[in-house]
């Protein structure tokens, strides 16, 4: 039976977070390994049950999302993933209705403590999306730029030149768009586009980088590239990526956790561990099921 309890507490509503965020320097480029502390950020979350309204969608999800690794989310149509990701970087809040129970610590500390600032965490945990969200009209340069006002980051013109070359060179888009930094975003393919919305996330910084399904409206050869680029930045941040292509999380994933809900219970991991063992020795059938493509 669907559990219909209420959930502890709402989360407060995006938007109605009472301080402006502070405006602070521009941050290094990527501190990760080669940032002033070279270690890089884990994420963890404990117990983490979800609602929208009455209505749980996921329950007591605890997963360790390692420092510098790639992790995987995997599991059918509907079982919580997107939900599981949102919540990481405080996105959850932004639906009316939506709450949370548990905790969700990024190096140690929650994210979700009392006082902390929405902005701050979202600039700490970046995310890209299914489609790529670049502004049209805007041109690349400031596209790139773009996620430096949100966050309070002031910049002079040469760090702000030198942040838009150096997440364009991250993100593997510099060689095809250096020449051409004033066209709008708009004007460059779905491939070329979400590598230009992964630049942007990367312009301010994250120490963790989420990605709902980045390649799902891209072609074979897109797919490709963007998979280099996730595979070349592991080494400077850690992600966690929602796919439902079980060869891209093969390829690209280090770690994997299998998502599982039905119509009567919300989503839990029913599995996760290293990739390779998920993929070649799962404790449970149901994992086997899934990536065998028996069901899903
Ligand atoms: N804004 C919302 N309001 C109400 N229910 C929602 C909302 N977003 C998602 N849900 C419900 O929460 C459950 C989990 O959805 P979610 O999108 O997280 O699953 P998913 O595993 O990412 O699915 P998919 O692989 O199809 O993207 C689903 O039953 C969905 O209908």
């Amino acid at each position: 039976m669907t559990d219909t309890a209420q959930p502890p507490y709402a989360v407060p509503e995006f938007g109605k977070d009472p301080s402006d965020p502070p405006t602070v320097p521009l941050p290094p480029v990527s501190a990760g390994a080669d940032g002033p502390s070279g270690a890089l950020s884990g994420l963890e979350t404990r117990d983490l049950t979800a609602w929208f309204g009455q209505r749980k969608v996921l329950e007591r999800v605890s997963l360790r999302m390692r420092a510098g690794e790639i992790t995987a989310l995997i599991g059918p149509s509907g079982c919580g993933k997107s939900t599981y990701l949102r919540i990481l970087n405080r996105m959850h809040e932004m639906v009316r209705g939506a709450a949370l129970a548990g905790e969700v610590l990024l190096d140690g500390e929650d994210v979700y403590a009392p006082g902390r600032r929405p902005a701050e965490v979202r600039r700490r945990i970046g995310m890209v999306f299914q489609r790529p969200n670049p502004f049209p009209a805007m041109s690349l340069y400031d596209n790139v730029i773009s996620g430096l006002k949100l966050a309070g980051i002031r910049a002079s013109r040469d760090e702000r030149d030198h942040l838009v070359e150096s997440s364009l060179r991250q993100a593997g888009l510099w060689n095809e768009v250096s020449n051409r930094l004033g066209t709008p975003g708009g004007a460059l393919s779905g491939g070329q586009q979400q590598r230009l919305c992964i630049a942007r996330s990367l312009a301010v910084s994250p120490e963790i980088l989420l990605m709902d399904e980045p390649c799902s409206a891209l072609d074979p050869t897109s797919t490709r590239r963007i998979e280099e680029t996730i595979a070349d930045l592991r080494h400077r941040l850690t992600i966690v990526i929602v796919t439902h292509n079980m060869q891209q999380a093969q390829r690209v994933s280090q770690s994997c956790a299998f998502f599982l809900a039905s119509h009567d219970t919300p989503g839990r991991i029913v599995e996760a561990g290293p990739t390779a063992q998920l993929f070649t020795d799962p404790a449970d059938p149901r994992t086997a099921d899934y990536v065998n493509g028996r069901f899903g």
